[in-house]
């Protein structure tokens, strides 16, 4: 497991990382979401050792990156996405193979394990060409069986998708979740909250370094308290279908001009609402159902902190 508590990293002025309590089980993937400058990766650079916390502590498999950075390091690695983190003038073999022995391990060990993180990521035909020849795709591909070649127990993935190809980043997902499924404890951070909702079981948000919610993607949905959208086209939008549809629910939006009447509230309101509308004259034209998504959430939650400080401000 991977736990933190009251985490804090500042750089001069800047907290980074504001008091967080994570865990991170083995056998299912985390998530730490937040928007652009929250501090998710501070947190991984701190859980990767490459970054020192200025208060709190980290423990790894009940080991502690401070003081056993080596024992940690051996059981850890990241991904990150947006970071090159493969040997240019080496060949995709030779990266594993350089890679692998800075973990000490055996050749016998080595060697199949580097066929097989070259087969997972589709690069057995490339294995013997330099890097520098690779696709950007490819490099990432590479980057990800470096993260694999020391089997570890605990897989950190900063933006692990960003800009791999959709079938790839699929089969990546794939391979995420089947580690995870394995036992490993796996933290992933990303911006394609799809993938996130595909993958993960529990979510942290994290808003300016602090805790702003924890929870399934589902039950974060609900805590917002994000509802599905029901959006009407209707042809014929007159003064007395707009009145009609503000006498079914106040919160409804009318734009007149695009002929479009929308309304989010929990419950299945689509039915009652559209009868609404008909029975004043209206056209139906067209109707959608949104259900509401992790994103709605995720800018909920931060609209909510960012009222709160203003307030603390004030
Ligand atoms: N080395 C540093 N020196 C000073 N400030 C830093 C440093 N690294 C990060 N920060 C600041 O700390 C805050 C958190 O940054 P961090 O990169 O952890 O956020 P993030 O959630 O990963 O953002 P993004 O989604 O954009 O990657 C930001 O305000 C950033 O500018």
């Amino acid at each position: 497991m991977i736990e933190t508590h009251d985490l804090r990293k500042r750089f001069a002025a800047k907290t980074a990382v504001d008091g967080l309590n994570l865990v991170v089980p083995q056998g299912r993937v985390t998530g730490l979401l937040g928007l652009n400058g929250a501090g998710k990766t501070t947190t991984i650079k701190i859980l990767a050792t490459l970054l020192r916390q200025t208060e709190g502590t980290v423990r790894i498999g009940g080991l502690d990156p401070v003081r056993q950075p080596h024992a940690v390091r051996k059981r850890i690695n990241l991904i990150a996405g947006g970071e090159r983190m493969v040997y240019a003038r080496m060949t995709g073999r030779e990266n594993l193979w350089y890679f692998g022995q800075l973990y000490d391990i055996p050749s016998r060990v080595l060697k199949p394990r580097i066929d097989e993180l070259l087969d997972l990521v589709g690069l057995t035909d490339a294995a013997g060409t330099r890097v520098e020849r690779y696709s950007r795709g490819m490099t990432q591909r590479l980057s990800i069986a470096r993260g694999l070649v020391n089997d570890p127990d605990y897989l950190l993935l900063d933006e692990p998708t960003l800009g791999l190809d959709a079938p790839i980043a699929r089969d990546l997902r794939k391979v995420v979740a089947e580690l995870a499924r394995g036992g490993k404890a796996v933290l992933l951070t990303s911006h394609y909250l799809a993938e996130v909702e595909q993958l993960c079981e529990h979510v942290y948000v994290i808003g300016d370094g602090r805790h702003l919610a924890e929870g399934t993607p589902a039950e974060l949905i609900t805590q917002t308290g994000c509802h599905r959208t029901v959006r009407v086209e209707v042809s014929g939008l007159t003064p007395e279908v707009e009145a009609a549809a503000l006498a079914f629910d106040p919160a409804v939006r009318v734009d007149s001009a695009a002929g479009v009447v929308e309304l989010s509230r929990p419950g299945d309101v689509a039915g009652a609402l559209t009868m609404a509308i008909v029975a004043a004259g209206g056209t139906l034209t067209g109707l959608e159902i949104a259900e509401p998504s992790l994103e709605d959430a995720i800018l909920a939650l931060n609209d909510r902190s960012a009222v709160a400080m203003a307030q603390v401000a004030r």
